[in-house]
């Protein structure tokens, strides 16, 4: 691939619009300079993204870090009315199209004096569209693990370009990236995807690895797809920003949207990813399931593994809404199992106050420990994400043999591991309705000439945010906020801090306006993790 960076110019493209959007490659301080990304996966086959952000700069230190625009490499593009303005169904509607001035505040909590701060383009319908709708090629794909409501975000996809934009040609990429130069396409209609939302998976198949982007973007080129939607996780939303790369080097005139998945909720910047609310709701029936059997004999555990490669929040927000759980373990939250305040001390303790215990844990929890007492195996899967040990299965067999050594105490240990079962499942009614947002708000950002940008809710209100907003950082639980401190209350299970570890933590309080600024170890420092579900009160 050819490295030359391109300039962009940021133009304008609402001419009424002049006063907003600045004409100068303005830096903004939170980058240091232009971030030079280079991914594991990447590094065989991609140069470094050299990662120019769009900022344009307003009052009180108001940042907009724009996403790009065909506009930006393809001069004097066309516009068209949007069809939906003759749409019978919206004409209702008073103020249907998006102002183009309209963003989205990264930070709502403010203070009096604080910068206005980071915003993003608010998403939604524009009055001009960049393409004719018979001109618009779509097509859609999924990558990555499976979801709750992928089916519903394809489906919605489809359902968006034919009814609202009068657009009739879109296609299926099967099996994922890899699809795009090895698998055959289906042609996708609203009557193909009448009825998937009902079905777990993706109709399309999915993929881990495979991501060659001269292939891809060569197969893009040659079928005359003009829009494509990327539906997948972390990993797929990098490999969206380098398609996109080579998309805007070879001067195409292709809309490339991403639609974040992931069911670990580790995704930044949007308050959450769709499915993990089925998710949730899916993984209490194994809660439950764990609790019957530990109450039902004396000193009963029961364990359930739950999803959560290095973000916690499955176990976090179903140990919180199931009110069974003593403890919780995250990756986020290193535990310790022998001694004083230690795991094994807390589950004798508990059991002899109230003769059964339910534990969840995070797949990526306690790696370090199972590091300790394995050999590591150092594994990665087809897309460079390290394989983990079974903290399921050792975490069992450690509990077991602490108890049996000496016969200190007779327990009976069910083990459950519902990983798949969570998210194999089709969506529940809530994510059903954020796949709809999600996906129409991507259809309404192609049509309006946006590219290289994933869409989501930030704060309640979707926007298009720049692909290396997501992929620079994860989501994770900090263990510092609220919503972990609501957790070991209501589990009142212990925080595994030595003494130490809190005195510093205390001697290192963190300022308020550091929080604000979400630099708290996390993207989202100071926030409760997923904000639109948990507003603090
Ligand atoms: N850094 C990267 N650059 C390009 N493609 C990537 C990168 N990381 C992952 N991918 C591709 O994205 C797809 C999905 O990635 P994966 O990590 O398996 O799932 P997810 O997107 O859910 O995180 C795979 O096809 C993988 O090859
Ligand atoms: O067995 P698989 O399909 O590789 O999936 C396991 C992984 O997929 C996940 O559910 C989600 O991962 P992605 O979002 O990266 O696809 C992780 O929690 C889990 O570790
Ligand atoms: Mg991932």
């Amino acid at each position: 691939m050819d490295s030359a960076i391109y300039t962009p110019k940021f133009r304008c493209f609402d001419p009424s619009n002049t006063n907003t959007i600045s004409t100068s490659k303005t830096h903004f301080s939170s980058y240091t300079s232009n971030s030079v990304v280079r991914s594991p996966i990447a590094s065989s086959m991609d140069p470094p993204i050299d990662y120019k952000p769009k900022i344009s700069n307003g009052d009180a230190g108001y940042f907009l870090e724009d996403v790009p625009h065909l506009t930006d490499y393809i001069p004097d593009l066309p516009t068209y009315s949007n069809p939906l303005q003759d749409n019978p169904a919206y004409s209702v509607v008073k103020q249907y199209f998006v102002n183009t001035d309209d963003t989205v505040a990264q930070k709502i909590v403010v203070h009096s004096n604080s910068p206005r701060g980071r915003h993003f383009r608010r998403a939604g319908p524009r009055q001009r569209v960049y393409f004719e709708s018979d001109e618009v090629h779509a097509c859609i794909v999924t990558c990555g693990g499976l979801c709750p409501g992928l089916n519903t975000v394809i489906r919605e996809i489809v359902c968006g370009l034919y009814h609202m934009y009068g657009v009739n040609k879109v296609l299926g990429i099967e099996g994922g990236y890899r699809g795009f130069y090895a698998r055959n396409t289906v042609p996708l209609t609203p009557k193909v995807v009448n009825d998937i939302h009902k079905r777990g998976g993706t109709i399309l198949g999915t993929s881990r690895g495979g991501h060659d982007t001269s292939k891809i973007v060569d197969s893009i080129q040659d079928r005359g797809i003009n829009q494509v939607y990327i539906i997948g996780g972390d990993g797929t939303q990098k490999g969206a920003s380098v398609i996109y790369e080579e998309i805007k080097r070879r001067g195409l005139k292709v809309a490339v949207a991403g639609v974040p998945k992931t069911i670990d909720n580790d995704i930044p910047v949007i308050d959450r990813s769709f499915g993990f609310d089925t998710a949730v709701e899916e993984a209490q029936r194994a809660i439950n399931a764990a609790h019957v059997e530990a109450e039902s004999f004396e000193n009963g555990i029961g364990i359930v593994k739950l999803m959560g490669r290095y973000s916690g929040f499955i176990a976090m927000y179903a140990t919180l809404a199931s009110r069974d759980v003593d403890c919780c373990l995250i990756p986020e939250s290193p535990f310790y199992l022998e001694g004083p305040g230690g795991l094994y001390e807390f589950i004798e303790r508990r059991l002899k106050e109230s003769g059964h215990m339910v534990i969840v844990v995070a797949e990526g929890a306690g790696q370090e420990l199972l590091a300790e007492s394995m050999r590591s195996m150092d594994q990665q899967d087809a897309s460079g994400n390290k394989l983990l040990q079974d903290i399921g299965h050792w975490i069992s067999q450690k509990i077991r043999e602490h108890f049996t050594r000496g016969k200190k105490m007779a327990i009976t240990l069910k083990y459950i591991d519902p990983t798949y079962m969570i998210r194999a499942i089709p969506s529940n009614a809530s994510d059903n309705v954020y796949c709809t947002l999600l996906a129409q708000s991507a259809v309404h950002g192609a049509m309006a000439g946006y590219t290289g940008f994933t869409v989501g809710p930030v704060n309640g209100r979707h926007a298009y945010i720049p692909f290396q907003c997501v992929i620079e950082t994860q989501n994770k639980v900090v263990i510092t906020d609220r919503m972990w401190a609501r957790l070991l209350s209501s589990t009142n299970q212990p925080s595994f801090l030595c003494s130490k570890e809190v005195q510093e933590a205390k001697r290192e309080e963190v300022p308020a306006t550091s929080l604000l600024d979400g630099q708290n170890g996390s993207s989202q420092g100071g926030k409760d993790g997923i904000s639109v579900r948990s507003p603090d009160p």
